[in-house]
């Protein structure tokens, strides 16, 4: 079996046919102007996503990995190229597109199914309706006793879960995650990452999700997207033939362990690009002056 395979960003793929939910990024750049001159965030990315997939973006920090999601959210205009979904641009944020961030953006003074509500609520829906689903959507969740808690009172974790029970419960095609469980311990990340699986096989949508983690993005894939440093591009493509479903006792598997090998020393090289234009001469010298005149810059 072939662990690694990588392929170029523009390589053709077998469409899925008659399925919603296909995001194209074409040549894009995005720059921002700020008070010290302009940053290009991002240049000449291409990436696909196939109705039904669930792909990965991994890349040193600030290569623009969220500057990128927010596009296709629809709060960034691209400064070059396109961002389409369905093969439309993509001209702000709409009900096809659910995005979940790090931080937690449950709205405190409603209780859960409130908040999982919410967003049907906007569509219109009567209230039993609503209901239903929301509660059917807590309920794959594992969410169902705690309908009538308010988020003040729920871990970290479980608060995480109602944010993908809110973002789903409008239907949308696709949904973009940015370092969802960034901020939960190692033992609730496994668990949201079982979550998470087991409601996108079930409701069949896209998924881009963007992670430091490269356990998670291998062991959640179907491929993962390498970064380069900024301006960020697509460094390469990488297939996970993984079988699913898919338990936590594959991460000690050899091919599991080869992928992650393989991910690893493409992203090592790219992190010491992106450190390496944070480090200056300066700096070091000012390290060594704090040293007694031991001159650790030589050192490192
Ligand atoms: N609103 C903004 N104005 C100016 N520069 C910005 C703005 N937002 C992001 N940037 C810069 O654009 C670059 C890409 O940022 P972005 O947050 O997209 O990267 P990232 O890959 O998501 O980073 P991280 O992994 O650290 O979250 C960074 O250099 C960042 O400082």
């Amino acid at each position: 079996m072939t662990v690694v395979s990588l392929k170029r960003a523009d390589e053709p793929r077998p469409a899925v046919q008659n399925r919603l939910g296909k995001i194209e990024i074409e040549d894009f750049g995005l720059r921002y102007e700020t008070a010290n001159g302009p940053v290009d965030a991002v240049s000449g990315v291409s990436l696909t996503v196939e109705p039904g997939e669930f792909v990965s973006i991994i890349g040193p920090s600030g290569c623009g990995k969220s500057t990128m999601l927010n596009a296709l959210a629809g709060f960034l205009k691209p400064t070059s190229g396109a961002v389409l979904v369905d093969g439309r641009p993509v001209e702000g944020p709409g009900a096809d597109r659910g995005m979940i961030f790090q931080q937690y953006s449950l709205f405190p003074w409603m209780t859960v199914v409130q908040n999982v509500e919410f967003g049907l609520k906007m569509k219109g829906l009567h209230r039993s309706e609503r209901r239903r689903q929301a509660r059917t959507l807590l309920g794959l969740a594992g969410l169902s006793q705690f309908e009538n808690h308010y988020p003040d009172g729920l871990s970290g974790g479980m608060k995480q879960r109602v944010g993908i029970v809110r973002a789903l419960a409008t239907g949308p095609r696709i949904l973009l995650l940015d370092e969802p469980f960034g901020a939960l311990d190692a033992q609730t990340r496994l668990i949201m990452q079982q979550i998470l699986t087991n409601m996108w096989q079930r409701l069949k949508i896209s998924v881009l999700f963007v992670t430091h983690d490269i356990d998670e993005a291998v062991f959640l894939s179907d491929r993962v997207y390498v970064m380069t440093a900024r301006p960020g591009a697509i460094k390469a493509e990488v297939a996970v033939p993984l079988p699913r479903p898919r338990e936590h006792a594959l991460i000690m598997s050899s091919e599991f362990l080869a992928l992650r090998r393989g991910l690893m020393s493409l992203i090592r090289e790219e992190s010491l690009k992106a450190m390496g234009g944070e480090i200056n001469a300066d700096a070091l010298k000012g390290l060594a002056a704090n040293f007694d005149g031991h001159d650790i810059a030589k050192a490192l």
